[in-house]
């Protein structure tokens, strides 16, 4: 038999072997997507770290959409990015000391959390070398590698004592940045015959700072200040989003901390979760060339229809950057991303392009309101306006899911630290129902 028959035989035999009736999930109570009726995830544990709101239970039962909130650490993020906003300084830093140590820092423990993180941002030559040679166009894939490769010259690898955590989320969230410039520009470099720079890390430097000059050199202040609130705002999201969960069900097992976390660069990966960022930018690429008048309303509606009906752009039938599992009338992310846009956007003389883009947001949510028509109160999610603001100060779409992962190792260290420090900690272990006959085994040679 030739190997692709075969290969499409046995696809064809899996579409019947993957099919699962849909009312036997109600029959047998099965929560899809560990959601419940009524839209909210299935409560699986408990936590202090991120708190997302987006709707008030209703007394007697049912959901009241309200406008969203996010907490770090019982914080709002609103006053911690409009604090640093106004203070006109870096805040990453100071949001990765309160998501690991559960306080906020005062001056001089920032100070030397700061400096700390300096220090640990170079890289072993041996995985800086590693980085030249990995070959790949996706760095979200070579960031994976990359960290599985940090095991090896971690001697207490394995070690999964609190100091040891610690130490460890530590070197992660100094050394992601680095790696990630690296890796573009390495892949800049193959792609695109541009010279390559591996630029070592400064001192006294932001996280924000030395990313951008690690990977172009030459930034404006404006620029740093835009990436280090975006740093701030995706830095966390409770333990329920798809990565940090998977990050606290592998850290369940015992694992190793770069096996956990090369899980959630994993799942971060995909187009339904950090990965829509770089969909986002796709799409309105897309509709930038399709849409002949942009600022023609039925124009753009009639097209959103047909995406909805899967008949243009990816056929996927989904619109990017719209939609939350909890958000329900604002993304609070989002809410801060739009205006940092519109601020940037008249900076740069991209007003045009801004204007377009928020007639998309509201022409997007209006659509899918009237095509779903299922009572579902949507917005737009974080990754709506965060590709945008990445490309006006000058960043490639290669790297926008991998600056989600930057800021999100923050809140999966803070996660997997958690997960394996609480007392009532157990191997997290859900259960599938069979739903098949059981069959007796034909040797092989009645078949
Ligand atoms: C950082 C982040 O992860 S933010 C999210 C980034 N992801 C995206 O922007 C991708 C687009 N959005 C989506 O796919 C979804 O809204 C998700 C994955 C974010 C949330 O999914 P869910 O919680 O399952 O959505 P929800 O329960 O609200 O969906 C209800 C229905 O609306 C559909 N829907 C939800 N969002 C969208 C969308 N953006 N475009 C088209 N249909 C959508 C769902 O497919 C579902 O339809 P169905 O009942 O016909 O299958
Ligand atoms: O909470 C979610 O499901 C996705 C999200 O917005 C995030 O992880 O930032």
């Amino acid at each position: 038999m030739k190997k692709e028959y075969l290969i499409y035989k046995l696809s064809e035999e899996m579409k019947e072997a993957a099919r699962i009736d849909n009312e036997l999930f109600s029959k047998f109570d099965v929560k899809r997507g560990l959601r419940n009726e009524d839209g909210t995830g299935v409560l699986v544990g408990l936590t202090k770290i991120g708190n997302v709101v987006g709707y008030e239970r209703v007394p007697g039962g049912g959901l009241k959409p309200i406008p969203g909130k996010l907490f770090y650490r019982g914080y709002d993020v609103e006053d911690i990015a409009h604090a640093v906003l106004k203070e006109k300084r870096f805040g990453f830093e100071e949001v990765a000391y309160l998501l690991l140590s559960g306080r906020l820092p005062d001056k001089e423990e920032l100070s030397s959390f700061s400096e700390l993180i300096n220090e640990n941002m170079p890289l072993e030559q041996k995985t800086k070398m590693n980085i030249i040679e990995l070959e790949g166009n996706n760095i979200m894939n070579i960031l994976a590698r990359s960290v599985l490769e940090m095991y090896r010259f971690d001697p207490d690898a394995d070690d999964t004592s609190r100091d040891n955590l610690m130490r460890q989320s530590i070197e992660l969230i100094s050394k992601f940045p680095t790696i990630i410039a690296y890796a573009f520009n390495m892949l800049r470099h193959a792609t695109l015959g541009r010279s390559l720079h591996i630029r070592h890390p400064r001192e006294k430097l932001s996280i924000a700072e030395n990313f951008l000059y690690m990977l172009k050199k030459d930034f404006t202040e404006l620029d740093a200040r835009t990436l280090d609130l975006l740093l701030i705002l995706q830095a966390e999201h409770g333990g329920g989003n798809n990565s940090t969960f998977t990050v606290r069900v592998t850290s369940s097992t015992g694992t190793d901390t770069y096996s956990a976390i090369a899980a959630g660069i994993g799942s971060l990966k995909g187009p339904l979760h950090g990965g829509a960022n770089i969909q986002v930018a796709d799409m309105f690429h897309h509709l930038q060339k399709n849409i002949k008048d942009w600022t023609n309303e039925k124009e753009i509606d009639a097209y959103f229809t047909r995406m909805l009906n899967k008949e243009v752009y990816n056929k996927s039938g989904l619109i990017y950057g719209i939609g939350h599992a909890v958000y329900t009338i604002s993304d609070p992310r989002a809410l801060l991303l739009k205006e940092l846009a519109r601020e940037l956007a008249r900076e740069k003389g991209k007003e045009r392009e801004f204007a377009f883009l928020e007639l998309l947001e509201e022409r997007a949510i209006a659509t899918f309101g009237r095509i779903k028509n299922n009572g579902k109160t949507v917005s737009s999610n974080v990754d709506f306006y965060s590709g945008f603001v990445y490309e006006l100060i000058g960043l490639p779409q290669e790297i926008f899911t991998p600056l989600f992962a930057m800021a999100r190792i923050v809140g999966w260290c803070a996660h997997r630290n958690e997960e394996l420090t609480f007392e009532g900690k157990r191997i997290i272990r859900p259960a599938y129902k069979n739903v098949l006959e059981e069959e007796n085994y034909v040797p092989i040679k009645e078949r």
